[in-house]
């Protein structure tokens, strides 16, 4: 029986759940949600390896515009995005900007459009947890910054603004949470509540991004595409462009001369 240690079990510099080891990371990160974009946007990149998969965890490292750059999907919320982050930095990430999507709350923000998150509201498990050793849920403004002007010089509208994060895609968004529409309780009304506390967007792993990455000394930030649109009831049926966009711009963030983070 081969055994290691339970407070930390990493064995050879390997980590119990990214498929991959030391040297494998790049300095900068992008981290969607979703391990299937891994795979989508590995065309954009050349020189590509792919360590393949476990669990909710896809990884990928290739070079985009000249720099070497991570893909690494966290999952959906606060746990598997805390070990994703605490198990990239070990590996030698610096800088993680997540890309993914998000409703957006008020009407100008339609489906297909992109917000730099500068913070994000909310009280998520896993943010409350790391906030007690010194996180916070706020974006690199560099990385603000660097990606509304990434952007603006791909031809794209991307505008700096707060997101709200939950642990509740269903319930927690306002959303039908029984199987039969029986006329359920949603008189808690998160979203207008996130809506007063000047929330654009509404997600799940903005919050956790950032506070952990600060709390582990991680340069972050967080690049949403908008998919649905809760103040007019709109959704994005495809959203591969907007992905793809995503990609374009925070790997143009990392790339830019005048950006000097390169790894
Ligand atoms: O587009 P991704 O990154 O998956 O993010 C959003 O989509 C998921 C919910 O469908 C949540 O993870 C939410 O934050
Ligand atoms: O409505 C949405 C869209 C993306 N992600 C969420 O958490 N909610």
């Amino acid at each position: 029986m081969s055994m290691t240690s339970a407070a930390f079990p990493w064995e050879n510099g390997r980590p119990p759940h990214l498929p991959c080891g030391t040297g494998d990371i790049a300095e900068n990160v992008l981290t969607p949600g979703d391990p299937d974009r891994v795979r989508l946007l590995a065309d954009m990149l050349e020189e590509v390896t792919d360590f393949g998969r476990k669990r909710e965890f896809a990884v990928i490292t290739g070079i985009y515009e000249g720099q070497r750059l991570t893909i690494c999907s966290t999952g959906i919320g606060g746990p598997s995005t805390e070990i994703a982050l605490v198990e990239l930095a070990m590996l030698g990430a610096k800088r993680v900007v997540r890309i993914g999507g998000m409703s957006s709350l008020v009407a100008e923000y339609a489906p297909g459009s992109f917000v730099a998150v500068d913070r994000a509201l909310g009280d998520t498990g896993t943010a409350r947890t790391y906030r007690a050793v010194g996180g916070e849920a706020k974006a690199s403004s560099r990385i603000v910054a660097g990606l509304v002007g990434a952007a603006t010089e791909l031809g794209l509208t991307c505008r700096p603004g707060v997101v709200a994060s939950t642990d509740s895609y269903y319930f927690g968004q306002d959303r039908r949470y029984r199987p039969v529409d029986d006329g359920q309780d949603l008189s808690a009304n998160f979203i207008g509540r996130f809506q007063a506390e000047g929330a654009i967007g509404v997600e799940m792993e903005s919050e956790i991004t950032m506070t952990v990455g600060g709390a582990i000394g991680l340069e972050t930030g967080c690049l949403l595409g908008v998919h649905g649109n809760r103040a007019t009831d709109s959704w994005l049926d495809d959203y591969e462009a907007t992905q793809r966009n995503l990609l374009r711009i925070a790997g143009r963030l990392f790339s830019s001369t005048e950006w000097e983070l390169r790894g």
